[in-house]
């Protein structure tokens, strides 16, 4: 219902075409009696005299001191629609939708003070009629206002139940039953239908009026149609079911609800082609999916039903998976929970959690679940699906593993070291225990690689990291960082002596033999020990203070445990500080050379000098080279350096006699990049000096690094014409192989043995071996380091060769040259008297 005042200027289109209208008459005369607005036109003038038969769509409202509204007169359609009796019937007697409607009329035309209409509608014989109620405002003699109500009919009408059953596209049929004699049904007939079934038919209406169905061929006589709604008649209740037919050009599939009603029975029908069509995909999909599914019910979780990627995965018979609930697919732990979480689930899951499942055999995978609910024939469901994700994790927790761990020894990498550190000191500041970081290294690692190959090598080092895992506790944590390094976590500590203790029994357990593919290797480590919180409460400050002490143990001698210290600090600082004055001493010329005689003692001449090198350090004074080669062959200054003394030691020497030598020491590391012979014949051609009074000494360490190439040198710098003498004879891994590989000319006798003489008497059978070994080869044997007598009297009864020490001369400048030879030639003159020529040797 609409209701609003309309305020007619002129008065409601009176229907000039139709005939004269209640409404137009009284609105005329309302309006020629208003003659002086807002002055409302007197009762008496309006509404008296003769209305004839509009009175009959007219009643007259007053209104009374209360304010309450009485019908006072009231015409006859008037009261049909009211739905009141003729004449005298209260207001509050009017059905309620219609006081309601009068109310607005007198309301809106009392504000105004004109007429004003309100609409109304009603449902009369299945028709839908239009009425327009029109309030005109009186005034009148005694007071009170005064209203005369019209009601207009409009003309149009519609078919209500047309209007409700057109616009659907379901069928709605009423049929009515046919039965025979025996009050059997056997057919039906149709009644009445809306145009929805007319066009699920495709059929005329005119065809399927009083038809029936058994005429129409439209498959709904089939026997099991009829009997569907027979049932429906003869069982008075609602009846549903499904009609599936070829159609024209697909399958036809109608959703049938039958229902009776008295004689009738009603049926709508509704087309589910689309329905059934998702249903098929459905099920293909479903089915054809090859990731393992479940239709599962909702209530009970069972399993509705499965496909065959399911049945594959799982090992179960389709007959098996019907009998459980979708929980057994997972294992018995995590079922109440996955209970649970279907129960909660209130929208479609894609699977970000991993659940455990298990096969028939009992083996288990993890899976990734994607749920969602689905409504299915009415029931509540749910579809499952997994994704196997077993590999894939085993895959990624692999790759998590070797991103963690070291390939080779399956120990710990550094990256996981450091997290397990920064862990381990955390709590042990809790607990305010000590944390000790042992940082190790193997001892001579890089010559069992070198001598007895990579594959030993990577063979020893997996063997530690055995002897490792074996030898800690649990709470402790070794890592191998790279290379032969190796470090520990010792944590839980109380006192620092556990610290030592560990180390100790470390360096004496990885030192025992190992016997690898029938070598058998023997190794030790060193350690380097800083202990938190006292050397650093931060990982990577601890490792780098162990790795100081590391370094200090090395230095030491190896195989020993050395605890940082906060000098060591200092000491690393003042290494750098060399390292800077050492890169541009050469430049500087802070470098000289001194030399020191050899002795032939047979002769009692001097055949030789070895050139020793000297840094004049402008603030320290003289740096000895014990202290500073080994740096430069760290960080490869040698190469230069080394290649400095060859043109120095030959360019001086050149001026010496011609029977005697100079011997100039080779690293290493000169070796490297094969620059060593071209340095040499550079500073032979440079000088003029003749190649074979020139003596190189390399010390065995030169023959463990890439041997070959470096044997290749060898021969080179021997094809020059050059002597090559190996220093250090006896102190090194394996001297005596190294005679094999390569046809030294002289061997130098450490002076470790010569020191030693007079009290070890294995110095002695050494010293005998290796001057008797000269002899077999027929090379000089030159003892180092003579510095007394008794030395010289026992190397020569052993039958050395030559001699060098402080007992003939210390190291000295090369203008001191010319007075030692001078000195030693002078006196070499003497008849050869052994004891004098000895005597006279000792007194230079
Ligand atoms: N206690 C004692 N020592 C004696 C005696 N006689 C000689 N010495 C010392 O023994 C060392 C012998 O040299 P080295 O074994 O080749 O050992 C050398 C050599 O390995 C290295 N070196 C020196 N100059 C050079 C060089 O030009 N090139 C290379 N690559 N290394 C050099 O530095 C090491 C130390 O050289 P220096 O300090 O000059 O020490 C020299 C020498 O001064 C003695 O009677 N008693």
């Amino acid at each position: 219902m609409s209701s609003q005042p309309l305020l007619p200027q002129s008065p409601c289109a009176p229907g000039s075409s139709g005939p004269r209208r209640a409404i137009d008459f009284v609105l005329l005369r309302w309006r020629s009696e208003r003659t002086a607005p807002p002055n409302l036109p007197p009762y008496e003038n309006v509404a008296l005299g003769n209305l004839g038969h509009f009175a009959d769509s007219m009643a007259l409202v007053v209104q009374d001191k209360a304010g309450e509204m009485n019908l006072a007169r009231v015409g006859a359609t008037f009261c049909a629609w009211g739905g009141i009796p003729r004449d005298g019937a209260a207001f509050s007697c009017l059905r309620a939708d219609r006081a309601h409607s009068l109310r607005d009329a007198i309301d809106f035309s009392l504000q105004t003070n004109e007429p004003a209409r309100v609409t109304t509608h009603q449902v009369e014989d299945g028709k839908f009629e239009t009425y327009d109620l029109w309030a005109l405002p009186l005034s009148s003699l005694w007071g009170p206002p005064v209203f005369i109500i019209v009601l207009d009919r409009r003309d149009a009408k519609y078919d209500v139940l047309d209007t409700m059953f057109g616009a659907t596209d379901e069928g709605m049929i009423a049929l009515t039953a046919i039965k025979n004699t025996c009050d059997e049904v056997v057919d039906f007939q149709f009644v009445a239908f809306n145009d929805g079934a007319a066009r699920l038919f495709n059929m005329p209406a005119e065809r399927l009026q009083w038809s029936r169905l058994s005429e129409l061929g439209l498959h709904l006589e089939e026997a099991e149609v009829v009997e569907n709604l027979a049932r429906a008649v003869q069982e008075e209740r609602r009846i549903n079911f499904e009609v599936t037919y070829p159609g024209e050009h697909a399958m036809r599939h109608f959703k049938v609800s039958a229902a009776p009603i008295g004689e009738l029975i009603s049926v709508t029908l509704t087309d589910i082609a689309e329905i059934k069509e998702r249903e098929r995909s459905f099920r293909l999909l479903f089915e054809g999916n090859p990731i393992p599914t479940w239709l599962v019910a909702s209530d009970t979780l069972r399993i509705l039903h499965v496909n065959e990627a399911a049945v594959r995965h799982y090992g179960h018979s389709r007959e098996a998976f019907h009998q459980m609930t979708v929980l057994e697919t997972l294992s018995p732990n995590s079922r109440t929970e996955f209970a649970n979480f279907l129960h909660d689930l209130d929208r479609p899951y894609q699977g970000h959690d991993v659940w455990h499942h298990v096969r028939a055999d009992g083996s288990e995978m993890d899976v990734y679940p994607y749920v969602r609910r689905m409504d299915l024939d009415g029931r509540q469901n749910f579809v499952i699906s997994v994704v196997d994700v077993t590999e894939r994790r085993k895959a990624e927790a692999r790759v998590a593993h070797m991103a963690h761990h070291d390939a080779l020894t399956d120990l710990p990498n550094r990256v996981l070291f450091r997290e397990r550190l920064q862990e381990a000191l955390a709590r042990a500041q809790r607990n305010d225990h000590l944390v000790a970081v042992q940082c190790l290294d193997l001892d001579h690692f890089k010559e069992v690689n070198d001598t007895l190959g990579h594959p030993v090598g990577d063979k020893l080092l997996q063997a530690v990291a055995d002897r490792f895992k074996t030898s800690l506790r649990e709470t402790d944590f070794v890592a191998r960082l790279g290379g032969d390094e190796f470090a520990v976590i010792q944590t839980d500590m109380e006192s620092p002596v556990e610290a030592s203790a560990l180390a100790a029994r470390l360096i004496d357990y990885i030192g025992q033999p190992y016997q690898i593919d029938g070598h058998q290797v023997v190794i030790g480590t060193s350690i380097g020990i800083a202990l938190a919180p006292a050397d650093g409460v931060e990982p990577d400050h601890l490792l780098k203070n162990a790795d100081m002490a590391l370094y200090r143990s090395k230095n030491d001698g190896r195989s020993v445990f050395r605890f940082f210290e906060p000098d060591m600090d200092a000491r690393l600082q003042a290494r750098r500080t060399m390292e800077l004055d050492l890169r541009h001493a050469l430049k500087a010329e802070e470098f000289e050379l001194h030399y020191q005689p050899l002795v032939d003692l047979e002769s009692g001449k001097v055949c030789a000098f070895e050139a020793l090198l000297r840094w004049h350090h402008p603030t320290r004074g003289l740096v000895s080279p014990a202290e500073f080669i080994p740096l430069c062959e760290e960080i490869g200054l040698i190469i230069d350096i080394g290649a400095w003394v060859l043109e120095e030691a030959c360019r001086e020497a050149v001026h010496w006699p011609e029977e005697v030598k100079v011997a100039i020491n080779l690293s290493p590391v000169q070796f490297r990049n094969n620059r060593v012979v071209g340095a040499v014949a550079h500073a032979l051609a440079s000088s003029g000096i003749a190649p074979e009074r020139v003596e190189l000494e390399i010390t065995e360490s030169v023959l463990l690094q890439d041997s070959e190439t470096n044997v290749e040198a060898l021969r080179d710098l021997k094809d020059l014409g050059i002597q090559i003498a190996m220093d250090d004879f006896g102190t090194g891994y394996s001297s005596l192989s190294y005679l094999q590989k390569f046809p030294f000319d002289k061997i130098k006798i450490d002076q470790s043995f010569v020191r030693t003489l007079a009290e070890r008497p294995e110095a002695s059978a050494i010293v005998r071996a290796l001057t008797g070994l000269g002899r077999s080869l027929s090379i000089a044997t030159t003892a180092e380091g003579v510095e007394t007598e008794e030395q010289l009297e026992h190397l020569r009864s052993e039958g050395c060769t030559q001699v060098q020490g402080y007992l003939f001369s210390r190291p000295l400048p090369a203008g001191d040259v010319a007075e030692i030879l001078k000195r030693v030639f002078h006196r070499a003159e003497a008849p050869p008297d052994e004891n004098e020529a000895r005597g006279r040797i000792s007194a230079a």
